[in-house]
């Protein structure tokens, strides 16, 4: 069985039906935090010349973060262990995850080790007036104007599929005027029509612009695409694809 498939199938045996957002109760017991960190680099925000251990602030948002397990790992993955000398984070790194789901929100709160440095907060990305405010307060309280790395971690087939092509492409731009950096995992194609096909299983109508949707085929080339024509983004790594042959990509403000 490919990964692909694995992945497929796992997803499917978890009612996809009670989670039409990609809201999986249960996400990381199939996606587990270490199929995309063994991708990333430890030394991520310092190779990218953020470096949070010299008293540096060093904002990141994590979009869509489901129950906050990866949005966790990954903040203690990217943390300048060097500059830690104990388990609590002496570094001036923060991090806002936010989902628009508010019972995993809630389970992230409850787990979150870091509460000074790692905020969850329920929203909903596609919701403009409301995400452009609550993240601008976010940046304003540290005198920002954007996050230094933002993610976006399995997200975009979410909000393509419910809201559609404009709604892709206002996703995108959001984030990068956003961010300095962007790291981007969007999920290819042959995801859409395997969520499409689970939900007509079930019997339910198909999510409302699958079959309108002309932004389709190479997804990943259509976000880089958009970003570097519309939102003055530039790739400058890809770290490489996960065992659910999907790549992450590292863009960045031109
Ligand atoms: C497949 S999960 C991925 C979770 C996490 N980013 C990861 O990769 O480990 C997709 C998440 O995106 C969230 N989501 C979907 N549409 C969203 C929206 N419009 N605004 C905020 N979160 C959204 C879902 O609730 C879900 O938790």
């Amino acid at each position: 069985m490919e990964a692909h498939d694995a992945h497929v199938n796992s997803e499917e045996s978890e009612n996809p039906g009670a989670a039409p957002y990609g809201n999986f109760i249960n996400y990381y017991t199939f996606n587990p935090p270490e199929n995309r960190l063994s991708l990333i680099p430890e030394a991520l925000l310092q190779n990218i010349g953020f470096t949070s251990g010299d008293g540096e602030r060093v904002l990141m948002l994590d979009v869509g973060c489901n129950s906050g397990d990866l949005s966790v790992a990954l903040y203690k993955h990217l943390l300048n262990k060097e500059a830690c000398t104990s388990d609590s984070p002496r570094q001036e790194l923060y991090m806002l995850g936010f989902d628009l789901d508010q019972d995993l929100i809630l389970r992230a709160q409850t787990s979150n080790p870091f509460p000074q440095n790692i905020q969850f907060i329920p929203l909903d990305i596609t919701d403009d007036t409301e995400s452009r405010a609550v993240l601008q307060a976010f940046l304003g309280k540290f005198g920002c104007s954007r996050f230094h790395l933002s993610t976006c971690f399995a997200v975009t087939m979410w909000v393509h599929l419910n809201h559609g092509d404009a709604a892709f492409l206002s996703l995108l731009s959001r984030l990068a005027s956003h961010s300095e950096y962007l790291l981007l995992e969007a999920q290819p194609w042959k995801c859409y029509r395997s969520a499409a096909r689970r939900l007509r299983k079930l019997g339910r109508s198909d999510f409302d612009h699958f079959k309108a949707l002309k932004i389709r085929g190479d997804m990943a080339a259509h976000a880089r695409e958009h970003l570097e024509k519309q939102c003055s983004m530039e790739l400058v790594q890809c770290f490489g694809n996960t065992s659910w042959d999907r790549s992450l990509l590292l863009f960045r403000r031109q």
